[in-house]
């Protein structure tokens, strides 16, 4: 236990306390610059997030949870390792001991998840993509850090080189903005790329789709076959051929969309389709 005040461990001696080599096979870069480590909790204090209840992915040895119960009422971190589990109750025993506090030992693509009210995490990379997609749908702003090249992905506009299925899976759940790129030297052990912040504030879609997992599956088909026009991208996918056929009775709005490719239709222009392919096609097929 340590008597430095919440929001200000040194997060080299966090590791050390922590008294265990981070395995890079478990995802475990853990942030060592202050400047950064500040910043974090600040892309969700600027925008008002409610934080009453912050879910943190992946605690590590605490410098960021450390950053989080500063500014948080109540902080649940999620960690899978066992030791840094461990290490993040001793360490934060009063925050434990008050209720401020709650480790969950866990995989966080497994566990139960509490009521969060906001979630800041510097994610585990080799799941981030699983686990951002079980908290977007929970509606709730977060923080995230990604890789880069998923952080651009997950913004990116239509027409841009980087749109595709995750611009517009995320988009459906909520506005993402890349907020910050964070360079390599910030993690020890430093990671092989350039990470990203993004932040997350959820909105309903201004578009209705037949129901989500269809639209999730539906886009799923149009963007393997990206370079094609969506009619020939449908074509071959069996419960939505049918909006691929030539005989197909679509308005001419929806045919300019069939003529169009998926790296330049929005995502409303794709609820548009699913729409139509969920009342044209086979759903037994
Ligand atoms: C990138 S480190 C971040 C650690 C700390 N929050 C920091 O910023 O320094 C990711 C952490 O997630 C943990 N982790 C990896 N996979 C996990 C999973 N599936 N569920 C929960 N925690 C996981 C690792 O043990 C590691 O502590």
């Amino acid at each position: 236990m340590t008597e430095t005040p919440t929001g200000s461990r040194d997060p080299d001696a966090l590791v050390r306390r922590a008294g265990k080599r981070a395995d890079t096979r478990q995802d475990q870069h853990f942030l060592v610059d202050d400047r950064v480590l500040d910043r974090i909790p600040e892309y969700a204090v600027e925008t008002e997030m409610d934080l009453a209840h912050v879910l943190e992915i992946g605690g590590g040895p605490g410098a960021l949870t450390d950053r989080l119960l500063a500014v948080a009422d109540r902080v649940t971190v999620v960690e899978r390792d066992r030791d840094f589990a461990a290490h993040l109750r001793e360490e934060f025993a009063d925050e434990v001991a008050d209720g401020r506090l709650t480790v969950v030992e866990g995989d966080a693509l497994d566990v139960a998840l509490p009521e969060f009210t906001a979630s800041i995490s510097n994610l585990p990379y080799g799941a981030s993509s699983e686990i951002a997609f079980r908290l977007l749908p929970h509606g709730r702003p977060m923080v995230l850090m990604f890789q880069q090249e998923f952080a651009e992905r997950m913004a990116a506009d239509p027409g841009t080189d980087d749109y595709g299925r995750l611009s517009v899976t995320a988009g459906h759940y909520a506005d993402v903005e890349v907020v910050e790129t964070v360079p390599k030297q910030a993690f020890d052990p430093q990671p092989r790329v350039t990470s990203a912040l993004v932040r997350t504030t959820p909105r309903e879609p201004d578009y209705t789709v037949p129901d989500d997992d269809f639209f999730m599956d539906f886009l799923k088909a149009v963007f393997t076959q990206r370079r094609k026009t969506m009619r020939n991208a449908v074509r071959n996918t069996a419960h939505i051929s049918g909006l691929g056929d030539p005989d197909a009775v679509v308005d001419a709005a929806d045919e300019d969309l069939l003529s169009a490719r998926a790296g330049n239709l929005a995502p409303a222009d794709f609820a548009d389709l699913a729409t139509l392919a969920y009342d044209v096609g086979d759903p037994e097929a």
